[in-house]
């Protein structure tokens, strides 16, 4: 028997408690939970099948009882000696795509980002367009290319044309950026023809991981117009691989900004769900942006009451990005287009002056929030690293 030791200090403390699915050399992908520096392997201590799986979305579907009860029984036996055998160091386990990804929508809640770009590509119109402060405006992403951190993304090619182009070229994108973001996971879903309301959101909403939506700009900035991104963004899209679970964010839950006109009513709720997640931004290494979610304008609760408010139906495994979160300061901006002001402002990386990424470039973003009692609670990182075109 092991008894698990948890650094005083440590983010991943009894507050916080991510699920994720791990392996180790000698057995394949399933469910565990990190305590700790530690691994605990959930079907070896709970005996659960839906733990055997090589995603989270047989547990996700159990429901909110069954996550309470799962995340009390946990917090009961790991402070006690838990089997060997369910017991591994984060340092000896792979970790792998927690969810099975059904549908992925990204949305574009933050005033500050949303007030950028429109500067940034639409220079001639008013930034932000007369739905935003109505509908947390959203666009469907590509689930089958959403990978967990530490997979490495190849740069993107496709059709780009400068203003001053004669004509379009196809080629390698100049303008890689990233989105820094949090993922939201629906773990029950609604069937198609019902609602789900905004303070119904804890019953729907599994966790929350960190999320970076690479988005080349070039690309992006040719196609968009009208339908929207499409495959300046359908490359990748990396989460990282603990799901803070939503009950672990708590301490975290704050109001949302004002909301100045008051949206309509299946847009309004009793509950707060915005949330105090602090992120920061590495590029090789140096921290260049530290984006607050705490300032978003428009809830998660908001966003998935806004996906199913036509009556479309949402999956134990739908994804839903907040949009890049970007705060008033000039160092808290969450994509590289909006801190170096489309290129035109380089920023110091590792002694370079950059604009945007460059092959061999690794970027991560890390995330925490208040826990219990003054602690802060951590969701880790996504990582990647760029390789080249055609690699
Ligand atoms: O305003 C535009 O045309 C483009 C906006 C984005 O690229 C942002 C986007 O993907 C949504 C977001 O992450 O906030
Ligand atoms: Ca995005
Ligand atoms: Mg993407």
């Amino acid at each position: 028997m092991t008894v698990i030791s948890i650094p005083a200090d440590s983010l991943f403390g009894l507050d916080n408690l991510p699920y994720g699915v791990f392996s180790t050399p000698d057995a394949g992908p399933r469910v565990g939970v990190r305590v700790g520096d530690s691994v605990v392997d959930l079907a070896k201590m709970l005996g659960d099948a839906a733990f055997a799986q090589p995603t989270l979305n047989a547990f996700m579907a159990q429901g909110r009882p069954r996550w309470v009860e799962v995340r009390a029984q946990i917090t009961d036996l790991v402070v006690g000696d838990v089997p060997d055998a369910a017991v591994h160091s984060v340092d000896d386990v792979t970790m792998h795509l927690p969810i099975a990804v059904a549908d992925y929508v990204d949305f574009y809640a933050s005033e500050n980002h949303a007030t950028n770009l429109g500067r940034l590509f639409r220079p001639d119109a008013e930034p932000l367009m007369p739905n935003w402060k109505h509908l947390p405006v959203g666009y469907h992403g590509r689930s089958s290319t959403v990978v967990v951190s530490g997979t490495d993304i190849v740069r993107p090619s496709g059709q780009r044309k400068a203003p001053t182009d004669a004509a379009p070229t196809f080629g390698p994108s100049l303008r890689l950026d990233i989105e820094a973001e949090m993922g939201f996971i629906v773990g029950v879903g609604s069937p198609m023809g019902s609602s789900i309301s905004p303070d119904e959101f804890a019953d729907h909403c599994f966790g929350a991981v960190i999320l970076n939506d690479w988005s080349a700009r070039d690309i992006q900035a040719w196609e968009y117009v009208p339908l929207g991104p499409n495959l300046g963004k359908s490359f990748a899209t990396s989460i990282s691989p603990w799901v803070v679970p939503l009950q672990a964010l708590d301490a975290a839950r704050v109001a949302t900004p004002v909301q100045d006109p008051t949206p309509l009513p299946y847009l309004q709720g009793e509950q707060d769900w915005g949330l105090d997640i602090d992120l920061a931004v590495e590029w090789n290494g140096d921290v260049v942006s530290r984006p607050p979610y705490a300032g978003m304008y428009w809830s998660p609760s908001q966003m998935l009451a806004h996906t199913t408010a036509n009556g479309a139906a949402a999956s134990t495994g739908d994804l839903f990005g907040s949009g890049t979160i970007s705060g008033p300061e000039k160092d808290q901006r969450g994509a590289f287009i909006e801190l170096t002001w489309s290129g035109a402002e380089p920023v110091e990386v590792a002694g370079e002056q950059r604009t945007f990424i460059q092959d061999g470039d690794e970027i991560a973003i890390s995330a925490t929030a208040p826990g219990h009692a003054g602690a802060r609670i951590g969701f880790g990182e996504v990582r990647a690293r760029i390789l080249p075109a055609g690699s």
